[in-house]
């Protein structure tokens, strides 16, 4: 079943064409990696999707109905943005109070979603002492909280470390599994995002290069070797024991689930400041003409 289907979608900024006559269609319960380089039309394709923009010529269903008309689109929809937006003073505590009553859930509910996320810690503080990263994670626990039948999320982890990327998205993994969840998520850096992904929409200029599904586009060995940077390489050598690794100057190449790789090394408090899979990055990213 599709929820979103796009034909010949196109948006102008004046006499700036943005996207070009896109035409695709999203299947219920994927995983849409949306890829591009900085100004590739991204932002601009999930505005419209989201109904936060309206298009300028083409047509465009998201659940049967047309976002930038529907009353009833936003109650399914979840939109999750670059930079959080909260209440500075107030405490999280207090946010919850004021979002219990907005979403009309109730404060277990709230806990449990903080408790994945690792934020319930963070009760008592005032959203303005929480560093950028646990104040998107918060914003991203909050919207997660109508239960919604699509996210959609722009570069939603441009802000957090290695390890908090990885809790997003394995929560958006959950909530697909248990929810039956549709996700559409941005990002320029592709390889991490794409072990997530059942869906690749590669754009670049405002015109699609890729759009398929992920098995017929990388070999699964490919998505499976990355190279991490930690703050100690004994510890995390000592931690991956079970896992092939090699030490290439201050890179450890390691292969395996990389899901797993990164809870592992957060568990025993190893902190991962780099995590790419370069090859990935440079010889899907060259066959759809970017980089
Ligand atoms: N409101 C606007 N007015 C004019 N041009 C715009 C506007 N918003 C975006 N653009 C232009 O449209 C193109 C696509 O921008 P968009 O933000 O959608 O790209 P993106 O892929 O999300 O990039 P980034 O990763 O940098 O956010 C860019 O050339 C951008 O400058």
């Amino acid at each position: 079943m599709m929820v979103i289907e796009a034909d010949r979608l196109t948006k102008r900024y004046g006499d700036f064409e943005a996207l070009h006559s896109l035409s695709f269609k999203i299947e219920k319960r994927s995983i849409t990696a949306i890829v591009g380089p900085n100004g590739a039309g991204k932002s601009t394709l999930l505005k419209i999707i989201a109904g936060l923009i309206n298009r300028t010529s083409g047509h465009l269903t998201v659940l049967g109905e047309d976002p930038w008309k529907s009353q009833d689109l936003p109650k399914e929809l979840s939109v999750i943005l670059d930079r959080p937006y909260l209440p500075l003073y107030l405490t999280v505590e207090d946010v919850i109070r004021e979002v219990i009553s907005e979403f009309n859930t109730s404060y277990s509910d709230v806990i449990n979603i903080l408790d994945i996320l690792n934020l319930s810690i963070f009760l008592k503080n005032k959203v303005k002492e929480l560093s950028t990263g646990t104040r998107q994670k918060l914003q991203i626990a909050f919207s997660l909280l109508k239960n919604p039948e699509i996210i959609v999320a722009d570069e939603p982890t441009a802000t957090l470390d290695v390890a908090s990327r990885f809790e997003v998205y394995n929560t958006l993994l959950r909530l697909r599994e248990k929810q039956g969840v549709t996700v559409l998520i941005s990002s320029h850096i592709a390889s991490e995002l794409l072990t997530i992904s059942t869906h690749l929409l590669a754009i670049n200029n405002g015109i699609i290069r890729y759009n398929n599904e992920i098995s017929k586009l990388i070999r699964k060995d490919l998505l499976e070797e990355f190279y991490i940077v930690v703050d100690n390489i004994g510890k995390a050598l000592d931690c991956l024991k079970s896992f092939k690794t090699e030490v290439l100057g201050n890179q450890i190449k390691v292969r395996g689930d990389i899901r797993k790789i990164v809870s592992i090394l957060t568990e025993n408090n190893v902190k991962i400041f780099y995590l790419r899979n370069s090859i990935l990055d440079k010889s899907i990213l060259g066959e759809i003409g970017w980089g």
